[in-house]
């Protein structure tokens, strides 16, 4: 008989959900937290938080896989040990991050953040809201998060505009490239971030792009924060001429005497877009279909560094 395709889980609850396995397959459960079990680990899934962190415990492992829980990637190639490949966890937190990110528009948009604060102190305090129906919205970043975030907006009635890297045809929707972006912006009544990071994102939206926006827009992260000039982002929000809801900063986390806690309109989330019921189911698909794909010999899904 061939030596098992062992695989490492960082928790007891995640090798417990992959049951049933295929034959020849064992899963050892590593949290990264000290030295590995075994010399050998045909597939490494690291914890979905501090991933960095855990990355030094690959050291002196013959490892054939790394099989992060995260959709981004950025600084992790250098890592890595040489010549290990990574996947990453493409089709495990679209759903749910683009459910965030409609709710951060709905919340800012119809001021749920300020009713929540109302509620804190028994206030009855109408306020007329704007409505994400009618609203143009720029969606920019057409990865598997933007298109779930398109997917989420049409039903609502929104004005939907793409943009990514390149102009194209996709499904029916007519993306336009970045370099379009100047033209589309100031028409933009709400942006929406789905990008990922990295060196050629790094303040896409800088001063001069919010610049561009009209009064009153409002801006939603859920790539990362880098994306934007927060500094742009904190004058034009203290001087309330924009809004933001944002899942991502830059810094993480968010130091507490940072200005953006304070500046009007700015509500935010501590980076929980994926972080939901939604994960589990997705990522053991992903992680199930990766072990049967070793187990026979197939090439594995998500990489996004080839090692
Ligand atoms: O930020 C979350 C992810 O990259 O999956």
């Amino acid at each position: 008989m061939t030596s098992p395709l062992v695989v490492s889980v960082p928790t007891e609850g995640l090798a417990r959900d992959l049951q049933p396995l295929p034959e020849n397959v064992e899963v050892v459960v590593w949290p990264m937290t000290g030295p590995a079990p075994c010399d050998r680990i045909d597939i490494v899934v690291p914890p979905y938080q501090n991933l960095n962190a855990a990355l030094g415990q690959l050291a002196g492992v013959e490892v054939g896989l790394v099989q992060s829980q995260s959709i981004g990637y950025e600084g992790i190639a250098a890592l890595l040990p040489a010549g290990v490949p990574l996947a990453n966890a493409a089709g495990v937190h679209e759903t749910s991050t683009a459910e965030l990110a409609v709710g951060l528009a709905i919340a800012s948009l119809r001021r749920l953040d300020q009713f929540a604060r109302d509620t804190a102190t028994a206030t009855w305090n109408p306020v007329f809201g704007t409505s994400l129906a009618d609203r143009r919205v720029l969606v920019l970043g057409w990865g598997g998060v933007g298109k779930a975030i398109g997917a989420r907006l049409i039903p609502f009635e929104v004005d939907l505009t793409a943009v990514a890297s390149r102009a194209r045809d996709e499904d029916g929707v007519a993306v336009h490239g970045v370099d379009e972006l100047a033209d589309l912006l100031p028409r933009t009544e709400v942006l929406i971030l789905a990008l990922p990071g990295g060196h050629s994102t790094r303040h896409i939206i800088d001063a001069a792009a919010l610049a561009l926006l009209p009064d009153g827009a409002l801006v939603v992260n859920v790539g990362r924060g880098p994306l934007i000039d927060t500094d742009a982002l904190v004058a034009e929000t203290a001087s309330r001429r924009l809004r933001a809801a944002l899942d991502v900063t830059d810094p993480e986390p968010l130091p507490a005497d940072h200005p953006l806690w304070r500046s009007p309109g700015v509500l935010i989330a501590p980076h929980v877009g994926g972080a939901s019921s939604a994960m589990r189911p997705r990522l053991v698909r992903v992680l199930r279909d990766q072990i049967t794909r070793a187990a026979r010999g197939a090439a594995p899904i998500n990489i996004v560094v080839a090692g």
